[in-house]
């Protein structure tokens, strides 16, 4: 039985004017640590408050462990908030971590018990008695996360936990927070804008756009078959190319055609069906595209061609972001593709020069319908 199950979830505000959510529905597993990803204001926290309780839904149910409780208070739930600034008072360590316990009235040996386990599990154990005045954003985190913990909710809530701390802090402490999940058994769900935190350390992660899930994956799966072009960029970035379907060769072969004298491509599309000359978008990332100089040995090398498909561009620009080398190159028709290297590629590709660019359709090619609005569906706000 999920531990969560959303059925048909919305969620409007001033008197149905704003859909902050629209008929979600969702079920996470006891364990699993999920992510919620999406562009702002796509009512990311709004679900996670209507989750907790601290809004009620205006439709739909909320089950928590096969009990409906939408009618609950968020006391009753089980669940404990994360925030991203802390919420930490100027009192000991101890006294934030066990303050919700003592409010409300338990004993003062399961509070002794849960304070001791929760400031263990975060490495506290040692620092109890200090007060956290001038600590680092990590550590101020880490009592804000013994709170949770001490609470004794299975549930943890995180509205952007990490989005207060130093980069290099944060990329250290997501593992570590991971592990707390993991260790403790606790179910987590967690907004963020770091799509590469979400990819590193989340089972599942959620994509939502305008209210609505659109997908929910594991990152591997989420990466190599986003279900739609909208998920494809948001996360990673993709190329498109817009052409035709040239050639059916039943029952999931297709060959499309880039348009206008472009190359072709042979795809494979198990879930979406397409017709003869029907419009379609071809996708690929910009690290999937292969690029080699004009004199290049193919006899030489080990590489399986058959499967790469080959054509003629030339290199549009060409520069270096941090770690990775960016060519931009065009094809023959003017269409143009982003292309990703490492830093140290074993070509040196001039501006200017022509080349050969491959790729591995089977593997790396995606084909999607062509959008009614091409450009709201590419755009990532
Ligand atoms: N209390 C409210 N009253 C009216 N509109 C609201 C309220 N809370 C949220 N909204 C609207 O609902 C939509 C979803 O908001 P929400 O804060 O859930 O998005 P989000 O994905 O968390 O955004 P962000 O990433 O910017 O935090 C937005 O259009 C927002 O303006």
């Amino acid at each position: 039985m999920p531990d969560i199950l959303l059925k048909n979830i919305t969620k409007t505000f001033d008197e149905g004017r704003v859909i902050a959510v629209s008929e979600v529905n969702l079920a996470i597993n006891e364990g699993d640590y999920v992510f919620i990803l999406g562009p702002s204001g796509c009512g990311k926290t709004t679900l996670l408050r209507t989750i907790s309780g601290l809004i009620q839904p205006t439709f739909g149910n909320i089950l928590l462990d096969g009990l409906d409780v939408t009618d609950n208070s968020p006391q009753s739930r089980e669940i404990a908030f994360v925030f991203q600034d802390f919420n930490i008072f100027p009192i000991s360590v101890w006294e934030n971590c066990t303050y919700a316990l003592n409010v409300q009235g338990y004993d003062s040996d399961y509070i002794i018990e849960q304070g001791e386990k929760a400031l263990k599990i975060v490495g506290l154990e040692d620092r109890a008695d200090e007060i956290p005045i001038g600590w680092g954003n990590g550590d101020l985190q880490r009592i804000g996360i013994a709170r949770a913990i001490c609470s004794g909710a299975k549930i943890l809530i995180m509205d952007e936990p990490l989005g207060s701390l130093d980069p290099k802090i944060s990329a250290e402490f997501r593992w570590e927070l991971r592990n707390i999940i993991k260790d403790s058994n606790l179910t987590a769900i967690q907004v963020t804008h770091n799509q590469e935190e979400a990819m590193a350390v989340g089972d599942y992660i959620i994509v939502m756009r305008d209210g609505r899930i659109l997908q929910q994956d594991s990152p591997k799966q989420l990466y190599r078959f986003p279900n739609s072009l909208f998920v494809g960029n948001f996360l990673g970035g993709l190329n498109i190319l817009e052409g035709y379907v040239n050639h059916i060769n039943l029952p999931i072969n297709y060959s499309t055609k880039i348009r206008l004298g472009g190359p072709k491509f042979d795809v494979i599309s198990k879930e979406i069906q397409f017709n003869l000359d029907e419009n379609v978008i071809i996708a690929v990332r910009p690290e999937d595209i292969y690029v080699f100089p004009n004199n290049y040995d193919y006899e030489a090398s080990e590489t399986n061609w058959e499967e790469i498909t080959l054509f003629e561009a030339k290199v549009l620009e060409k520069f270096l972001t941090g770690k990775e080398l960016v060519y931009i190159i065009e094809l023959d028709n003017g269409d143009t593709l982003k292309v990703v290297k490492p830093e140290v590629f074993k070509y040196n590709l001039s501006i200017g020069e022509k080349i050969f660019a491959g790729i591995f359709t089977k593997q790396d090619l995606r084909i999607f319908k062509y959008p009614l609005n091409l450009q709201k569906e590419m755009d990532l706000q």
